[in-house]
C-alpha cells in the first residue's frame, strides 16, 4: 500500500469504501479509495451531539448518510474518472443508481467539457438490490433549515420566510466568516455544519488529477438533508432561481450548465428521491424557483439590511488560497452580473456604496459584460442570469439619465442594442412568476403575493 502512487491514467476503479456516523460526537465519515490506494476520508460535523435517535429516525439517518456518501464521492471520482465504480459496504437499487448517474453526468458537465472528456454512458453505479422504496413519515417538526451562502439569494428567502412566519434556522456549511456575518445579521437561530475534504485530494490535484467544477449545490443539499433528519425538522430550503436551469450555449457542443445542480431538473429528482428513500415528510425545495435572477434582485433591493455584509463574489469562498481584498473583487462574472441585475432596482448611490465603484463606467470591463450579454461570446461558466436578463437590464439602464452616459451603458445603446430585437428587451416579462416549483402548497399563495408586491 505504501508503494501506491496516484496516476490518473492507471487507476481502474473508484470505491465507495464505507460511511459511518458517531451519534456521540456528531461526526460523520465518508470514506473512498482508488483501487487499493489509501483511504480518502471526508468528514461532516453536525453540532448538537450527542444525538439520541429512535430506531426509525436512526434508520432514516443511515439512509441520508448513504445518499450523502454517494453524492459527495463526486469530488474524488472526478480526480481520475476511472471506468469502474464499486460500492464495498452496502447495496443500492436502480432508483438510487439512476439519481447518481443523473447527478454525476450533468453535474460534471462543465468539468467534462473543459477537460475534453465524454462522460455519457461511462458512469455506471452497480445495482445490487431490488428497489421497493417507500420511506416512512418520521413525525418531523415543522421547521426549516435554510441554506445561506452569503449572497443575495438566500437572504431574499430568509426574509420571505420571516414574513410568512415560518420558523427557521439559518444554516451553512464550512468556515466562511462572510457567511457567518450574514447569518448573524439575520438575528435568527444559526447552525454551522463542518465539512473537511480528504487531504489527499489536494495532493492528487498537484500530481495531475483531473480537476474542475463539481455539483456543489446538490452536495450541500445532501449534507443539509442529513442534518435535518438528525435534528428532526421537516424542511430543507435552498434559494435556487429559475434562471439557474439555463446553461451556456457553446457552438459545436450545445448547452453546458455550470449551475446544473441549482437547476430544476436536479431539484425535482433529488427532492422526490429524498421523500421516497429517506423520509416521506422531509421536504426539499427552493423558495426562489419561480423567480428569474432579475426578480430576485428586485426582491433583494427592498431592504438595505444586508448591504454592508453580503457578497455574491465566489472569490470569497475558496477553501485554500487567496481571497479578494474586499468583499467584491469587481472583475469576475458574478460581480459584473450582480451589479447589473441590481442597478435597475436600487438608487445608483446605494449600489456604488455596496461595490465601492461603478463597474459600468470602466471600459476595462467590456469583455466581461459582453459575455453576460452573449455578445461575441458565450455566457460565462458561473452562476449568472440568462443573456436575455443581462440585455434587458442594460436596456433599462440605457433609458435612465443617471446611467446612460456611463461607458458600458452608452456602448450598449450605440453598438449592441441596434443589432437586437427591441421586443425582447423589456424587463417586465422577465419578472413573471412561474408555477413550476416544489414550494409547499400551504406557503405558496402568500409567498406569491409577497413576490408580486
Ligand atoms: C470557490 C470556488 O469557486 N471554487 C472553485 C474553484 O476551486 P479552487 O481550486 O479555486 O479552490 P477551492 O474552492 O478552495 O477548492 C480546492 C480544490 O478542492 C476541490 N473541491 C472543492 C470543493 C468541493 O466540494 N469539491 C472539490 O473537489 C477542487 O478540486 C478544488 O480545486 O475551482 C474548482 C475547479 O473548477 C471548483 O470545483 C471550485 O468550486 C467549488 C466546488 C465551489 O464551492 N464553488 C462554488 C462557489 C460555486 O461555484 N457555486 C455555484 C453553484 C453551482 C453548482 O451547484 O453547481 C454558485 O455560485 O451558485
Ligand atoms: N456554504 C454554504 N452552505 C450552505 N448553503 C450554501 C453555501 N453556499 C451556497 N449555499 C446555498 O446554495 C444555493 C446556491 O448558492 P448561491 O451562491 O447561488 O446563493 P447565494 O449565495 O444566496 O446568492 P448569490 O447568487 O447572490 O451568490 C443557495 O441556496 C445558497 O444558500
Amino acid at each position: 500500500m505504501s508503494e501506491w502512487k496516484f496516476n490518473r491514467d492507471a487507476i481502474g476503479a473508484f470505491r465507495f469504501v464505507r460511511c459511518g456516523f458517531d451519534a456521540d460526537t456528531g461526526v460523520a465519515q465518508l470514506v473512498y479509495a482508488f483501487d487499493d490506494g489509501p483511504e480518502m476520508i471526508e468528514t461532516i460535523t453536525v453540532p448538537g451531539a450527542p444525538f439520541a435517535l429512535d430506531p426509525e429516525r436512526s434508520a432514516a439517518a443511515e439512509r441520508a448518510l448513504r445518499l450523502l456518501h454517494l453524492i459527495a464521492g463526486v469530488s474524488y471520482y472526478k480526480a481520475a474518472v476511472p471506468s469502474e465504480i464499486r460500492i464495498d459496504s452496502y447495496a443500492i437499487d436502480a432508483d438510487t443508481a439512476a439519481l447518481l448517474e443523473l447527478i454525476y453526468v450533468n453535474g460534471l458537465g462543465e468539468f467534462a467539457y473543459r477537460n475534453g472528456l465524454n462522460l455519457h454512458g461511462k458512469i455506471q453505479f452497480p445495482v445490487a438490490e431490488q428497489g421497493n422504496a417507500t420511506s416512512p413519515k418520521l413525525g418531523l417538526r415543522e421547521h426549516a433549515l435554510v441554506a445561506i451562502g452569503g449572497g443575495k439569494d438566500s437572504l431574499v428567502s430568509i426574509e420571505a420566510l420571516r414574513t410568512l412566519g415560518v420558523e427557521q434556522t439559518v444554516t451553512w456549511i464550512g468556515g466562511s466568516q462572510l457567511i457567518r456575518a450574514c447569518a448573524e445579521r439575520t438575528g435568527l437561530p444559526t447552525l454551522n455544519l463542518g465539512r473537511a475534504l480528504a487531504p489527499q485530494l489536494f495532493d492528487y490535484n498537484r500530481e495531475g488529477a483531473w480537476n474542475g467544477h463539481i455539483p456543489v449545490t446538490v452536495l450541500n443539499s445532501a449534507i443539509m438533508v442529513f442534518a435535518a433528519v438528525l435534528l428532526g425538522v421537516d424542511q430543507v430550503v435552498f434559494s435556487n432561481e429559475r434562471s439557474a436551469s439555463y446553461g451556456s450555449v457553446i457552438e459545436g457542443t450545445g448547452e453546458v450548465n455550470h449551475q446544473w445542480s441549482k437547476g430544476w431538473e436536479c431539484e425535482r429528482a433529488f427532492g422526490e428521491y429524498v421523500q421516497r428513500h429517506v423520509a416521506a415528510d422531509l421536504h426539499y425545495y427552493s423558495l426562489l424557483r419561480p423567480l428569474s435572477e432579475l426578480a430576485v434582485a428586485r426582491q433583494f433591493a427592498k431592504t438595505d439590511r444586508y448591504d454592508a455584509h453580503f457578497s455574491s463574489c465566489n472569490r470569497n469562498f475558496h477553501i485554500l488560497g487567496e481571497r479578494p481584498a474586499s468583499r467584491w473583487c469587481g472583475v469576475c462574472p458574478k460581480c459584473h452580473f450582480v451589479f447589473l441585475a441590481l442597478a435597475p432596482f436600487m438608487p445608483k448611490p446605494r449600489l456604488m456604496g455596496i461595490f465601492g465603484r461603478n463597474l459600468l463606467d470602466d471600459p476595462a470591463q467590456i469583455p466581461g459584460f459582453d459575455a453576460l450579454l452573449e455578445y461575441q461570446n458565450h455566457k460565462p461558466f458561473e452562476c449568472v442570469g440568462e443573456g436575455r436578463e443581462s440585455r434587458a437590464a442594460m436596456a433599462a439602464l440605457a433609458g435612465r439619465p443617471e446611467w446612460r452616459e456611463d461607458a458600458l451603458v452608452d456602448r450598449f445603446a450605440h453598438e449592441i442594442r441596434p443589432q437586437l430585437d427591441a421586443q425582447e428587451l423589456g424587463i417586465e416579462p422577465l419578472l413573471v412568476i412561474d408555477d413550476e416549483h416544489r414550494i409547499p402548497a400551504k406557503l405558496w399563495e402568500r409567498l406569491r403575493a409577497q413576490f408580486a408586491a
